[in-house]
């Protein structure tokens, strides 16, 4: 082959002094429908003027393309030679084959995917080019059966130095972001064992080794020698990415629980898309594979915020937050992927857009989860509360009355006027029952509860003992004070009138007090002091106060 004569070349040439990104109007197109072409061939078509110009933008051409040869012609206004690099932005294209046909000499080169030992150390396809000054033809012939795009760059080695370096701040930024959440998540399911935390950790795994792989750091980093596996990991990493995803949203959302069979239909459909993807590893169809996982991407984007809609009108007030992260990925993934299906202009907002997207996501459902174990919590602490509450009267129960008191009792050294306990039963409860009804009945027991409670100092504790039966805890109080408050509280409850003015209907309670004066005494026997005493009340017609201290005589 040899350079084309000035007079036979279109008359456009890229001028490599200002221009970075070749695009589709600086270069001239070519398909190759049927047969494989030499570049003699090409080089005839591009002399005799039947080449067309690569339309507008970034020149894409879709998933399972036939090759396309483009043709650049440059010129180097300058007196000596110039360094320039080609550097292809995506990292996925099988073959490309390269040749830079200058005034003094050819030279033809191999780029690409599909190769092992690839004879480049960077993460894109990039070639070192010496141009001489004068015109330079650089042909270029690229085939893939993944998305054939071909976003190419031209610049002095010194800008394309500064130009990955920024790419690699701000993958490194993302790595980071992303490594650190699944981290967190991780220890999080370590601890806590809630399997959403593991599927989120899992999803976020897979995205992570998604994006290594589609942006070419795998390659470069992780399988260098794997060329073949390269070309498979793109769409099945693509499928795991969308399957982990979905397997979150189904128990983050708990549509197992709220639509049953749509969790099935969702679990069935990534089945045979697995299944679909394994038949296409069978027979080596690797265009059948890439138009699965392109497709699922969309359908994903398009189901992660349906979910997460059906799950919020379902009542599940965490989907709120869910439905905001997957619109953000839906937005972004569908982007990326009409972009690099050559549907919509491809750039690099347009390609990176989906990184943008899946990380507000990721943070989003982080967020989300928060929320999540922060609502279980609430429920958890309300049940734990209710398991306490005595629901007729609203006063603590017996177990929660023995937790509380604990603090009070047994004290030791540390006490300098012993608790007085009290127990206090209503009297003849049995014939109001059956007399006047278990609702009446219910009434005598919240408006004595509530009579008890008005009749009580801050400090103290009250609780219901079971049946008619009320206990209260009066900490540090001399016998002299405990006695006082249980007589007022013994007057409070006779002077009530519960029935209203219709019933006319009032009631009594028999208390008995027992003080521990030398604070050693165990609750126990405080306890079972106080019920003698008030049984003993009751014997004696009720309506009254017994109370005692540690060995002296029961007082009326
Ligand atoms: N309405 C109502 N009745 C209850 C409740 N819990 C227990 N009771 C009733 O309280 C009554 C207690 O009867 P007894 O132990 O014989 O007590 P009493 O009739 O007050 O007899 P004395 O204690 O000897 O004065 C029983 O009829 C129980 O059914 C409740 O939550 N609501």
């Amino acid at each position: 082959i040899r350079a084309p004569e000035s007079q036979l070349a279109p008359t456009k040439y890229l001028d490599i002094s200002s221009q970075q990104a070749i695009m589709a109007e600086h270069l001239w197109q070519l398909r190759e429908e049927q047969q494989r072409l030499t570049p003699e061939q090409v080089l005839a078509y591009y002399r005799s003027g039947l080449m067309q110009t690569a339309g507008e933008g970034v020149p894409a051409f879709g998933i399972g393309s036939s090759p396309v040869w483009l043709l650049l012609p440059l010129i180097n206004p300058g007196t000596g030679d110039s360094t320039r690099v080609l550097q292809l932005g995506v990292p996925w294209t099988d073959e490309i084959q390269l040749w830079q046909l200058g005034p003094d000499q050819d030279q033809e080169f191999v780029l690409g995917d599909s190769f092992p030992g690839r004879p480049y150390r960077e993460r894109l396809p990039t070639l070192t080019l010496t141009l001489a000054p004068g015109e330079t033809l650089l042909m270029l012939r690229a085939e893939s059966k993944d998305p054939l795009v071909l976003p190419l760059t031209l610049m002095p080695p010194e800008v394309q130095r500064q130009s990955n370096s920024f790419y690699q701040y701000s993958y490194g930024f993302f790595y980071g972001a992303i490594s650190i959440l699944m981290g967190y998540n991780l220890m999080l399911y370590v601890g806590m064992r809630s399997r959403s935390y593991l599927l989120y950790s899992l999803f976020l795994l897979s995205f992570l080794f998604t994006n290594l792989s589609y942006t070419g750091h795998g390659m470069l980093w992780l399988w260098p020698s794997g060329p073949h596996w390269q070309q498979w990991l793109n769409p099945l990493l693509m499928t795991l990415f969308c399957t982990m995803g979905l397997l979150f949203a189904l128990r983050f959302l708990q549509i197992g629980k709220l639509r049953p069979g749509l969790r099935l239909i969702v679990l069935g459909l990534l089945g045979v898309i697995w299944l679909m993807q394994l038949l296409a590893l069978a027979f080596d169809s690797r265009t059948l594979s890439l138009i699965l996982a392109f497709d699922l991407v969309l359908f994903f984007s398009l189901l992660m915020p349906l979910l997460g809609a059906i799950s919020l009108a379902s009542g599940n007030y965490t989907a709120r937050l869910f439905l905001l992260a997957s619109l953000s990925s839906m937005v972004g993934c569908a982007i990326t992927g009409l972009a690099v299906r050559g549907i919509i202009p491809f750039n690099q907002f347009t390609f990176r857009i989906a990184e943008i997207g899946v990380l507000i996501d990721m943070i989003l459902l982080a967020l989300a989860l928060a929320e999540k174990f922060r609502i279980a919590e609430r429920q958890r602490l309300a049940a734990e509360q209710q398991a306490r509450i005595d629901p007729l009267t609203g006063l603590i129960n017996r177990r929660a009355f023995d937790e509380q008191i604990r603090p009070w009792v047994a004290q030791g050294h540390k006490c300098h006027l012993g608790p007085a306990l009290l127990m206090l039963d209503i009297d003849r409860f049995k014939t109001i029952n059956d007399t006047l009804g278990h609702a009446l009945g219910d009434k005598v027991l919240t408006d004595i509860a509530t009579c008890i409670k008005q009749s009580l100092r801050s400090q103290d504790i009250c609780g219901r003992w079971g049946g008619e039966e009320f206990v209260i805890l009066l900490p540090e109080t001399g016998l002299h004070a405990a006695e006082t408050i249980a007589e007022r509280i013994r007057t409070n409850i006779a002077a009530l009138n519960i029935g209203g003015e219709s019933a006319d209907l009032s009631v009594s309670a028999s208390v008995g007090l027992c003080v521990d004066t030398g604070c050693r005494t165990p609750v126990e026997s405080l306890i079972r002091h106080a019920d003698q005493l008030m049984y003993l009340a009751k014997q004696d017609g009720g309506n009254r106060v017994y109370c005692d201290h540690k060995d002296m005589a029961v007082t009326a």
